[in-house]
Parts: structure tokens; sequence; C-alpha cells
């Protein structure tokens, strides 16, 4: 479950962030991430506080498909929602590996995108990996090494994509589902799309919008561009329990 709310973050908040961002970048070699623990800077205490109050919200009935964040999700984070914050800072041409965040953050990350517009790629996870195949030829003292030759879909020489997926190995040539991220979207990624989803943004200088209707398309030059990530650190990860 995604959930993308237009335009929380005021200009203020936007340009604090991008100055922050800036100041993190500064230096040779170029940094292009911060990361804080606990003690946020005001401007992001001042976003979290606002995401965190729009996550709580009251008044949307039990339906937790209207809610940004589902409500086991949101009451998994006691206050204060959110106590880890990343920075990035992104120039046109850059892009972010396609991930799911660490194990170590719980359920409910929140994406804060400023400053100029990206294409998020969203790619759905590898379909479990398939029940062994029965053995074709049982006689132990066949010396059968060729460890892919049991693999539906799979020859063995030749890594077809079929052979990728029942390996479980992912691709980034897969058709990710893309959500366009405008300035001052807030992003909520919550269950499937927080646990099992892969999220990424593809190293290009622009993107293509195409409409809605499939009929055009429209080039947008991508511009310096700032995210504020936002997490809670899991209880258990305290105790180094899960992977980090
Ligand atoms: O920059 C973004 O929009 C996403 C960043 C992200 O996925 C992360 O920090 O884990
Ligand atoms: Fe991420």
């Amino acid at each position: 479950m995604a959930w993308l709310l237009r335009a929380i973050a005021s200009d203020g908040l936007i340009d604090s962030a991008a100055a922050a961002a800036a100041g993190a970048a500064t230096g040779a070699p170029r940094r292009n991430q911060a990361m804080r623990f606990g003690d946020f800077p005001p401007w992001a205490a001042v976003l979290s506080e606002r995401v965190e109050a729009l996550a709580r919200r009251e008044g949307e009935g039990d339906d937790d498909d209207r809610r940004l964040m589902t409500s086991a999700a949101a009451s998994s984070h006691p206050a204060p929602m959110f106590d880890q914050m990343i920075l990035n800072s992104y120039l046109p041409g850059e892009g972010l590996r396609a991930h799911v965040d660490l194990d170590a953050f719980d359920d409910g990350v929140v994406v804060a995108s400023l400053e100029s517009a990206i294409m998020m790629d969203f790619y759905p996870p590898p379909p479990p990996d398939p029940a062994p195949a029965p053995d074709p030829n049982p006689n132990p003292n066949t010396n059968d090494d060729d460890a892919t030759g049991d693999i539906p879909g799979g020859d063995g020489d030749v890594p077809g994509d079929a052979t990728r997926r029942a390996r479980g190995k992912r691709d980034d040539d897969d058709v990710p589902i893309q959500v366009w991220l405008q300035p001052g979207d807030v992003l909520f990624l919550c269950e499937d799309a927080r646990w099992t989803w892969r999220h990424g943004i593809a190293a290009r200088s622009h993107d293509v919008l195409v409409s809605e209707d499939g009929e055009s398309a429209r080039r947008v030059e991508r511009g310096h561009r700032t995210s504020v990530t936002l997490r809670k650190m899991r209880h258990d990860a305290h105790e180094l329990r899960v992977a980090a």
C-alpha cells in the first residue's frame, strides 16, 4: 500500500530542507546523503510532526484503504512517530538503485519529495521459489552437478528471464509501476509497498510523462532534487536482532 499526498510541505520547509541538503552535499567528493537519528533539526521536526498528524488523523473511519498510513503501521510507531531521517540530494542524471528499505525500520516509511519532480519506479517482488521439481532420475549414481538443471524455464546454459525469476533473482529490466513525485509530495510506504516491493529512481537526466489516455508523452528535464525520508527504528533493532 503506497499513498501519495500532494503538497504537504510549505515553501519555508522546502527551502530549509533544500538548504540543509545543500549544506550536507558540500565538500569533495560530493556527498549526496546525510542521516540523522533522534534529534531532528527544527525544520525536520516540523515536517515530521505534520506527517505524524496526517498519519494518525482520525475521521477516516475504519476503512484502512483511506488512510495514508495503515492503522497497524501507525500504532506500531509510538510517539514520536519517526526517529530517523535521511536527506538525499540528486543532481540531474543521478538515480537510486531499486531496494527495499532495511528491516531495522518499522512499517510506514515516508518520503517527502522536494524541489524537482522525479519518476519513482516500483518493482513487484519476484514470484516465490517454485517447489522443487520431482527428481526425474532418482538414480543416486548419476553425477548431475548442473545446479540449474531442475529450474523450470531454465536450461542451465542460457540464463533467460524465466530462469532469473525462477531463481528469485531480480532484474531491473522488469517493467516498473511508476509514481510521479512532484515537489512537496509525500509518499507513505506501508505493508507490501514497504516490505516486498522495491523502489528506485532511474539514473537519467529527464523523465517521460505519458498522458492518462496513453495518447501522448512529454519529456520533463530533471532539476536538482532533495528528498527527506522518515522512519522509525524497530524496537528489536536496537538490540540488533534484525538485519541492519
Ligand atoms: O529519494 C527518494 O525519494 C527515496 C530515498 C529512499 O528510498 C531511501 O532513502 O531509502
Ligand atoms: Fe528507500
